[in-house]
């Protein structure tokens, strides 16, 4: 047996393991780095997270990237060249971490990396009739484990895609093994870039379950900052967009659009959310002189009303669901404040510390799960196909040399 081999069929017969959960999401803010200890699998999966940070980005990480990312267009050479350079990056990220954490790389098992997405493209949004589903997440693992050492496991959407999935939201296998209980109902809510959840009921009905984008998180309020004011990534504690008023024009012609009107369930992305969808809307409803901080607002109640209808129609046939959020948006102040206000069948609001993963954490958490099942796991079904929820084991090993 060769000694890759060997290894990962030990690391699968330990009763727990370490994994190191990447996750760099749309916001481009910085690389996820969660540091887990898995116990067993399936629904008898345990989670300690033993460390967590975020890697900030530099500017020249941003810049590279946004040559590509969620362009139609773009230089194929440039392309071609980030997908190994992202992955030595995150690989070399993961090096810093170990040696700050003092950490043994020979103690990790397996890395889970989800890469960078650089497009998603569903069906509903393209219009190729002769393609079915597409995303793409650059980063090679092969990278990673060669500029670690250590095994990795990645680009785990594509499975979903070839079972004839969208490729997201994959963020419901790891809820449903980990967050669902027995006595409550719960939505785990995250508001990264994109806004997605999943419904987790606690009868144990797993036809029940499902999860789905559900608009925009912060990905547009983050790219009108990003464009209008120089220097400033995001609209920290929402200072900008409490010093504006909403436009109600403005905010009927945002929601006009077709994403909004797809049966769940469904996902999206920066590809369709982006400021030239807003400046069609201003277009359209005549506000293209608004000033920043009243367009600030406007974005800011379009995430919140979108996300609390998406909740309120989620709950309205459950008694006492509890909302669990996570992602960059619950430092949102005014978002936060507006969701609460727009969601009257939610019974509480409250974050996934209290269920033992820090918010900020869950998505690369949510990673290394899914490394965990493609290990060690025991084709837990939800037998929800048609919820997009598909029996299948996602990620693709790559070996350290
Ligand atoms: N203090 C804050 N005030 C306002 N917004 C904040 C604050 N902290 C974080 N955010 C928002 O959260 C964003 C980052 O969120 P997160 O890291 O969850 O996104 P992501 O994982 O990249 O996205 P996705 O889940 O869609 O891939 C920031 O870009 C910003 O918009
Ligand atoms: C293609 C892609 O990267 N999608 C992300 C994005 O960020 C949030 C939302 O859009 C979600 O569908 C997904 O990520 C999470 C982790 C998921 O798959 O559940």
């Amino acid at each position: 047996m060769h000694p890759h081999i060997a290894a990962l069929y030990n690391s699968a017969k330990k009763p727990s393991r370490l994994i190191i959960g990447l996750m760099s999401g749309t916001s481009l803010d910085g690389l996820d780095v969660a540091l887990c200890k898995i116990t067993g699998a399936g629904l008898h999966t345990q989670i300690e997270v033993l460390k967590f940070t975020t890697v900030e980005y530099n500017d020249e990480y941003k810049t590279k990237i946004k040559q590509v990312f969620a362009k139609r267009e773009c230089d194929l050479e440039v392309l071609t060249l980030l997908h190994p350079w992202v992955g030595k990056l995150h690989g070399a990220m993961v090096n810093q971490c170990l040696a700050l954490w003092q950490v043994n790389p020979a103690d990790i098992d397996v890395i889970a990396s989800h890469g960078q997405t650089i497009y998603h493209c569903p069906q509903s949004q393209h219009n190729h009739h002769d393609f079915k589903n597409g995303t793409l997440q650059i980063g090679d693992s092969d990278q990673i484990a060669f500029t670690t050492g250590i095994t990795t496991i990645g680009d785990f959407r594509q499975k979903h895609i070839a079972a004839g999935g969208e490729g997201a939201p994959l963020a419901v296998y790891g809820d449903y093994l980990f967050f669902a209980s027995p006595n409550e109902n719960r939505i785990l809510l995250n508001m990264g870039g994109i806004a997605n959840l999943t419904f987790l009921p606690k009868n144990g009905d797993t036809g029940a379950v499902f999860s789905s984008d559900i608009g925009p998180g912060n990905t547009i309020m983050d790219a009108y900052v990003q464009h209008y004011f120089k220097g400033l990534h995001y609209d920290e504690g929402a200072k900008l967009a409490k010093a504006g008023k909403v436009n109600t024009k403005l905010l009927t012609a945002l929601t006009d659009n077709a994403f909004f009107k797809l049966p769940l369930p469904k996902t999206t992305g920066p590809e369709v959310f982006n400021l030239a969808y807003l400046r069609e809307a201003q277009m359209h409803s005549t506000t293209q002189r608004l000033n920043h901080e009243d367009v600030l607002a406007t974005l800011n109640a379009l995430s919140a009303t979108t996300i609390a209808k998406a909740l309120n129609d989620c709950a309205q046939h459950t008694q006492d669901c509890v909302v669990y959020a996570s992602g960059g948006g619950i430092h949102n102040p005014l978002l936060m404040e507006q969701l609460l206000m727009h969601s009257p069948n939610i019974k509480a609001f409250k974050n996934t510390e209290s269920l033992g993963v820090n918010p900020d954490a869950k998505e690369a958490v949510l990673f290394a799960i899914l490394a965990n099942e493609c290990l060690a796991g025991q084709r837990q079904s939800l037998n929800n196909n048609n919820q997009g929820i598909l029996d299948i084991t996602m990620g693709k090993v790559s070996f350290a040399d």
